[in-house]
């Protein structure tokens, strides 16, 4: 097997502000101003064609930046991501062009992602159909519900058959004849071995789909190994951090911030 994505040493620092006049000190100045947060420390790791790795983790730990990152939505402030081929990125809000009607929506991205006029025409009626957009399609895509969004967005990235497939919560949104609809086009790609990275607050979802997962924490990986492996452990701190109460749940996440923005040791 040859490995598709390679990453290495990512990491992905904002600079939180008070106040707006700080961030503009920050530029100007410099000294520097705000507070670093890191929303990803140093994660490693590597994924082979043919995989469906799970990112898992409770809110805010990094999953939703990690799959930016590796889509190349955003750039990360240090490490490297290696892709062989084309990655693609599927999340309720991503990618799309709020101004732009859905058919030009379709049309933009295929465009930017180097199809041809002739090519884009054959494929955008299977992308409406797929999308089950029929008279909207020549809407703003403002006009649009969630789950509206979400399956133009999943359809036009399964139709420009991409090497590496990224699906950020695109499934929440919509109803459950759809999700069957999409889990079989994934099905397919993993058939064909795609790589793919799958994020999903189902745990039932991820267990069906993934085979591998990688558990983030406060953007650092907790654990990382097959979904047998690791949902289990993932589920059993769940069940403890569910109990836990608001205090205890402020003292974890203090404490893991702590360790993370402690400086890193190098080997
Ligand atoms: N533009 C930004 N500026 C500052 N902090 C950010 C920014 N984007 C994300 N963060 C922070 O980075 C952390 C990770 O966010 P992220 O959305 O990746 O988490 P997540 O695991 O996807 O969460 P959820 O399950 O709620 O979707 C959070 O603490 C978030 O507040």
């Amino acid at each position: 097997m040859s490995k598709s994505v390679i990453v290495k040493n990512v990491t992905k620092k904002y600079k939180l502000y008070k106040k707006t006049s700080e961030k503009l000190l920050d530029i100007i100045l410099p000294k520097s101003y705000g507070e670093d947060f890191y929303a990803l420390r140093d994660i490693s790791f590597e994924a082979e064609e043919g995989d469906i790795i799970g990112f898992v983790g409770v809110n805010g730990s990094g999953k939703s930046t990690l799959s930016n990152v590796i889509a190349g939505v955003i750039p990360q402030t240090e490490g490297t991501i290696d892709i062989k081929g084309q990655a693609s990125l599927i999340a309720v809000s991503a990618g799309l062009n709020n101004q732009l009607t859905g058919r030009e929506n379709i049309e933009l991205k295929c465009l930017m992602l180097g199809f041809s006029k002739k090519e884009i025409k054959e494929l955008e009626s299977d992308i409406i159909e797929f999308a089950e957009l029929d008279k909207f399609i020549d809407q703003p895509v403002k006009s649009y519900s969630s789950g509206m969004k979400s399956r133009l967005g999943f359809s036009i990235s399964v139709h420009t058959d991409p090497d590496v497939l990224i699906i950020d919560e695109a499934l929440s949104v919509g109803d459950k004849a759809f999700a069957d609809k999409c889990l079989d086009k994934m099905n397919e790609f993993k058939s064909r071995g795609k790589t793919m990275f799958f994020i999903s607050h189902s745990i039932g979802q991820m267990k069906q789909f993934c085979e591998k997962a990688v558990w983030l924490e406060f953007g650092q990986i907790r654990m990382i190994g097959s979904i047998n492996e690791v949902i289990p452990e993932y589920e059993k701190f769940l069940n403890e951090y569910k109990l836990m109460s608001a205090q205890e749940k402020k003292d974890f996440r203090d404490k893991a911030l702590q360790r993370q923005s402690e400086p890193m040791l190098s080997l």
